[in-house]
């Protein structure tokens, strides 16, 4: 294995980056027991992730895992020992970070089912942060309709509580539901999440700091209740191509459901869905990414870096 790399000055920085062979070799005899079958109902559209992939880069980053829940485990009852106490332990809690188009889901719902089988199959839950936006009625009424994915365009608050009661330890605790296909949040419909073991939660802004108060003072932040988080990173100008393309994609798929909030893009040209689709993320996507979510990249204990061919190429941890 090579020496580390690192571009923070020598040994100095506080991450350590492994090129994807070294990263790949660290899985060890480790098996893989996910299927080809299973790899691509996971898999989000157009995403090329292969069971290589997984092996050589998903497979390393859970037994990494592996050991930060363990530690925790261990943490947990040396604290209760000491503080002489004997509550029980909260579910570890998995932050999933990055761009829109980034291939976020794809990663968060591998991992969720890798984690789920290991050999004391723990209870995995997955919820996105899309559930937390604003219906668009009020989107509509605060003028952020074209601010959609920005920290501002969520209700923050309710994001933060539920990561506070996952964390307090409480049985059951719910989180509201955004279909992509309506384009808004769905009435009535919620995700029920009953003490999982570990908790991982999805969303472009997870690793925001906590916005500053009126009076100046800051309060707590979603990652403040984090055990773990992944950056899913990329080259932005090849995430926009990524974007376009699956625009063009969806404009066959989904944008053809009489029920989709996007049907009057089904039956634009190719050369009209092109220009849309980079209409929306250089007025969005684009901007939230450089001004949101790109500048929380540092915060996460994980960083997984693609190419533009969509391979992860290599991976940065966080130093202990
Ligand atoms: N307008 C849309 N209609 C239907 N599905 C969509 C739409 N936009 C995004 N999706 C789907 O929603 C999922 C999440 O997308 P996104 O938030 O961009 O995150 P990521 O690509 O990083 O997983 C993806 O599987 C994508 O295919
Ligand atoms: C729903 C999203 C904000 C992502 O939300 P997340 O789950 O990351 O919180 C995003 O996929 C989105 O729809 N953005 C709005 C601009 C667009 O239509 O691409």
């Amino acid at each position: 294995m090579s020496e580390e790399v690192d571009h923070h000055g020598g040994t100095g920085g506080p991450y350590v980056e492994r090129s994807r062979a070294d990263w790949a070799e660290l899985a060890n005899s480790a098996t893989l027991t996910l299927t080809q079958e299973t790899l691509s109902s996971l898999r989000g559209m157009q995403d090329p992730t292969s069971l290589t992939d997984v092996r050589e880069v998903y497979l390393p980053l859970t037994r990494l895992l592996a050991e930060y829940v363990k530690h925790t485990g261990n943490l947990h009852q040396a604290s209760n020992d000491f503080l002489r106490l004997s509550v029980g332990r909260t579910p570890f809690v998995i932050g999933v970070a990055g761009s829109v188009a980034v291939g976020k889901s794809t990663t968060a719902r591998l991992l969720q089912s890798l984690l789920a089988s290991w050999p004391d199959h723990p209870k995995v839950a997955l919820v996105t942060t899309d559930g937390f936006l604003l219906p668009n009625a009020e989107l509509e009424r605060r003028g952020l309709m074209n601010l959609k994915g920005f920290p501002e365009s969520y209700d923050r608050r309710a994001l933060l509580r539920f990561v506070m009661d996952i964390k307090s330890g409480r049985d059951k605790v719910t989180a509201p539901v955004y279909d992509h296909l309506s384009y808004d949040i769905v009435p009535d419909q919620q995700i029920v999440v009953e003490r999982p073991d570990i908790l991982i939660i999805e969303g472009l802004n997870v690793l925001q700091p906590s916005r500053p108060r009126p009076d100046g003072t800051t309060g707590l932040a979603l990652s403040d209740f984090f055990d773990f988080s992944v950056y899913i990173d990329a080259r932005t100008e090849a995430i926009r191509q990524w974007y376009v393309q699956r625009f063009l994609e969806l404009r066959r798929t989904a944008f053809s459901d009489p029920r989709s909030f996007f049907t009057r893009f089904a039956t634009l040209t190719d050369e009209e869905a092109v220009q849309t689709a980079e209409y929306i993320w250089d007025s969005i996507n684009g901007p939230n990414l450089v001004k949101n979510v790109l500048p929380t990249r540092g915060r996460a204990t994980a960083v997984l870096r693609k190419g533009d061919d969509h391979h992860i190429e290599w991976v940065r941890i966080r130093k202990l």
